[in-house]
């Protein structure tokens, strides 16, 4: 921070330094807001209008999987890590209905389980081991993963099919490895921008917990 002094200078002094310091680029910043937003617009215009009917296909899976006593598995990496647990606490808890509790877990959160998968093993399997140990026939595994393409979801994609659990990806671009896999894929193929794919599947993800709780409380 400029030293306080008087005069012109100074003054000068302290505005470039408010406007190098502020947190809002000022012109000649990076951030292109317009061009973001015309990206969000993009992934919101598809997800309302091209995803929905598969939106209403996982979410009609995802009624017959609770109501037959089965649960619902969700798993990701970072950003969509926290996916995966946003989307296990609506369905525990509630999203807008007060309700009985459904089975929703998020296969991110045990840092005992997750620390010795990967120091003992690697970190490729944290999601496919917990899939063994805890996965039935019947269970729906949910994968988050702009890419398509991160290795312990795709091994936990395919331990789930030798065990006949159905499986949900979430994902953008052209849906990566994970759509060879998955039974049922959402893709915001529209962008390969990983906070606007995270964007678009948070959407989507809102509404499959709405249609959830229609379908299995109307
Ligand atoms: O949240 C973000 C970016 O918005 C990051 O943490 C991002 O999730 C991480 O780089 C992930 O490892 C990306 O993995 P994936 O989406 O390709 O499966
Ligand atoms: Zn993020």
């Amino acid at each position: 921070m400029p030293q306080r002094t008087n005069g012109r200078a100074s003054r000068f002094l302290w505005v470039l330094w408010w406007k190098s310091s502020s947190l809002i680029p000022i012109s000649g910043g990076k951030m292109d807001l317009k061009k973001i937003q015309a990206e969000a617009r993009a992934v919101s215009d598809q997800v309302f209008d091209e995803l929905a009917p598969q939106v209403e296909r996982v979410a009609q899976e995802m009624v017959a999987c609770l109501k037959a006593g089965n649960k619902i598995m969700a798993c990701g990496n970072g950003g969509s890590s926290s996916d995966a647990q946003h989307f296990a606490g609506e369905l525990v808890n509630r999203f807008l209905m007060n309700r009985r509790p459904y089975a929703g877990l998020a296969l991110n959160t045990d840092a005992a389980v997750l620390t010795s998968i990967g120091n003992d093993f690697s970190f490729n399997e944290v999601y496919e081991k917990q899939v063994q140990g805890l996965g039935r026939s019947g269970d729906i595994l949910v994968g988050f993963s702009t890419s398509g393409n991160s290795g312990n979801i795709l091994l936990a994609f395919e331990a789930a099919k030798e065990m006949g659990i159905k499986t949900v990806a979430f994902t953008g671009g052209t849906g990566g490895k994970m759509l060879g896999l998955a039974d049922l894929a959402l893709v915001v193929s529209c962008s390969t921008h990983t906070p606007r794919i995270q964007e678009g599947h948070e959407t989507m993800m809102h509404l499959i917990c709405e249609r959830i709780e229609e379908l299995m409380e109307g």
